[in-house]
């Protein structure tokens, strides 16, 4: 049996998880660098939570700066098994206004400055990512939205953009026409990341603006995201408290394969491994690549 441990990634505006019980500040270190900030961890309900804000507390970080390999390394030395994003995003669809939830299925990657995989020279892995959101974790939160009447859409897909920039109005009709739903700036590449260190990954995307296409609504700006986030801030903690009250104490394993993404992806010889590379993913690839200790 593999114990459930649910991660949170905090987003623009949330920064903590109020309702965190025997909360103490673990300061874990990666291989990877320097994580966003000091893990969180503590419990609501029997469920283990370790919570992190994506831009450090104070919003030190922007989309580009933060080191999304150490927080997904220090997620998964937490034991975290399931892991759910808050991300504060823009709405390509007239009835996703502000406030609203959507619960994304799919992910397009338009970044470019990030370091986007765990794995390279010295251990090639290549991991399927068809299916990035776990949908028995999607369903779990839709369940805890429903209970706690929040609106949502569940499915849809999020456009992940470099930043730190919003977008020109000819991007912005262009995701649009392409049929995307919501637009942001972190989601990629922590759902691949998630993915290369078998953690089970789902996007609480709360829609704060219409981005800039939209021509009954303000271009989006800092000081719109912001206060549509802070508003919705308590509404993200009563979910993810449904949500973590309601977790099973087993991890179930996930049918888009989450956790077995590793199985037959690492292409490089056991003999031509880089033993320092191979320390370095001690804990994302354990359970591979040191069965005896996973
Ligand atoms: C504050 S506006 C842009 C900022 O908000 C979103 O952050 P997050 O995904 O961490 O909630 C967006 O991705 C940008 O980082
Ligand atoms: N319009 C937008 N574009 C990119 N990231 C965002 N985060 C919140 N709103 C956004």
């Amino acid at each position: 049996m593999t114990k459930a441990v649910l991660g949170i990634i905090g987003g623009s505006g949330v920064y903590d998880l109020p309702g965190l019980e025997d909360m103490r500040e673990e300061r874990v270190a990666s291989p990877w660098g320097e994580p966003s900030d000091v893990l969180r961890i503590g419990r609501i309900g029997e469920t283990t939570i370790a919570f992190l804000p994506r831009h450090g507390r104070g919003h030190r970080l922007s989309p580009s700066d933060i080191n999304y390999r150490a927080n997904i390394d220090v997620m998964k030395r937490a034991g975290v098994t399931d892991l759910i994003s808050v991300s504060a995003v823009g709405s390509f669809k007239d009835e996703y206004h502000p406030g609203f939830f959507v619960l994304v299925d799919q992910y397009v990657d338009r970044t470019r400055k990030r370091e986007n995989s765990f794995f390279s020279q010295g251990c090639v892995a290549h991991v399927p990512m068809a299916h990035p959101v776990g949908p028995l974790l999607r369903q779990r939160i839709a369940d805890a939205a429903l209970a706690e009447d929040i609106p949502f859409a569940l499915g849809g897909t999020l456009v992940c953009i470099e930043g730190p920039q919003f977008s020109t109005y000819a991007e912005s009709i262009t995701y649009k026409g392409l049929g995307y739903d919501v637009i942001g700036m972190t989601a990629m590449p922590e759902a691949k990341l998630a993915r290369e260190a078998e953690i089970t990954y789902a996007t609480i995307a709360m829609v704060t603006d219409y981005d800039c296409w939209h021509p009954e609504h303000d271009h989006v700006d800092v000081a719109s995201v912001v206060a549509v986030a802070q508003q919705n801030a308590a509404k993200v903690a009563r979910l993810v408290a449904r949500v973590a009250r309601d977790f099973p104490a087993e991890h179930e394993p996930c049918p888009a394969g989450s956790d077995r993404a590793l199985d037959g992806a690492i292409m490089t010889a056991p003999s031509a491994r880089d033993p320092e590379l191979l320390k370095k993913l001690d804990a994302v690839a354990r359970r591979v690549l040191n069965p005896s200790q996973a």
